[in-house]
């Protein structure tokens, strides 16, 4: 059984397609990555998985539910952090966890779900409207984690997060993924998305441009990365039948090794050893994720903002599943 399987999911508004006719599916237990750039329709498609809109055409499975008409066991099931948290500004941290806790079922305690946030007790006895980005990301995560559910839908988690913040959460990921949850990670920025996942898949438009490994991505791409040699003399190379070398040119005196896998590096420079050919210094350039990111969606990487800012929904913005709301 797939732990998200779509067909045509589609959702228009007026004449703006947000998601066009995606055909999705994610494997029980992979960490899959769901890339996009601003406004490309991720928060869009994780509404209609989650039921928080309803699709103008199409249809969801989720853990085998369909998510459209058996809303309640996926909810049960799902821990989700909302792009943009629901929380209640007046009820404490520790408040918002027991909610969570009892809503989902759990058997955690509210100080074990602090721990693996990084959010100390104290903090947790305070309002959650006095929190600061990073740690309502951290208290919607704790909330998400909640009654350990078997699909973690992280939506922009790192959003908010200061560098350590977001290796903490990488590495949440990365126990969880361990421990056998499926966790479906939304975010417009690649760097993050590859540092955990399994395989990506690139929205841009509201479509679904491609559905890879990193590393796949890379190849199909074509964009690959580059060995450049200084070689003594002028020889004669011959590096085909290497396996993962594209090109072979000439630049500025130096030869200039392109590849798609990193291991051709190692096997072209002993190729050229032992066929007497003398490598004097080499150098690599990598192909950058975001290359990468450009090559699938037109979208300069580099100039897309680090925004947490979402485009509007039909609904109110969903507090932290498996949850309905914390009240005080
Ligand atoms: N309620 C709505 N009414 C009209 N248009 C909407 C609505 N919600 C979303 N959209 C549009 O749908 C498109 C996809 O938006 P969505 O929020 O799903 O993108 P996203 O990939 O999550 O973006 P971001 O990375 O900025 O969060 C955008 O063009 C957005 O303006």
């Amino acid at each position: 059984m797939a732990a998200i399987d779509t067909t045509n999911l589609t959702k228009q508004y007026g004449d703006v397609v947000a998601v066009d006719g995606i055909d999705l599916i994610v494997e029980e237990g992979e960490v899959f990555g769901f890339l996009g750039p601003n406004g490309a329709g991720k928060t869009t498609t994780i509404d209609m998985l989650l039921d928080f809109i309803r699709p103008t055409t199409g249809s969801a499975t989720v853990l085998g539910y369909d998510a459209q008409t058996e809303t309640d066991a996926v909810r049960d099931r799902v821990g989700i952090l909302p792009d943009g948290a629901g929380l209640y500004d007046r009820s404490t941290g520790y408040r918002h966890l027991e909610f969570a806790i009892e809503s989902s079922g759990g058997t955690e305690t509210p100080d074990e779900l602090l721990d693996r946030v990084g959010l100390d007790r104290e903090d947790a006895e305070r309002p959650v409207g006095d929190y600061s980005k990073g740690m309502t990301q951290r208290i919607t995560m704790a909330m998400a984690l909640a009654g350990d559910p078997d699909l973690l839908v992280l939506d922009e988690p790192s959003s908010g997060l200061d560098p350590i913040g977001i290796r903490e959460m990488q590495e949440l990921v990365r126990e969880e993924a361990a421990s056998g949850t499926t966790v479906f990670f939304s975010s417009h920025i690649l760097g993050q998305v590859s540092a955990v996942c399994d395989r990506v898949g690139i929205l841009d438009e509201g479509e679904l441009v491609t559905v890879d490994t990193i590393q796949g991505l890379r190849e199909a791409a074509g964009i690959g990365s580059r060995l450049v040699l200084e070689v003594g003399g002028d020889p004669t190379v011959d590096l085909s039948g290497v396996d993962g070398v594209t090109g072979v040119d000439r630049a500025d005196g130096s030869l200039v090794v392109s590849y798609t896998d990193a291991s051709a590096k190692a096997a072209a420079i002993h190729r050229l050893v032992d066929a007497g050919i003398e490598v004097l210094d080499f150098s690599t350039e990598e192909a950058t994720l975001e290359d990468l990111f450009e090559a699938y969606t037109g979208t300069d990487a580099a100039a897309v903002p680090d925004s947490d800012t979402a485009a509007g929904s039909e609904t109110p913005p969903q507090a932290a599943a498996n949850v309905g709301g914390a009240g005080e």
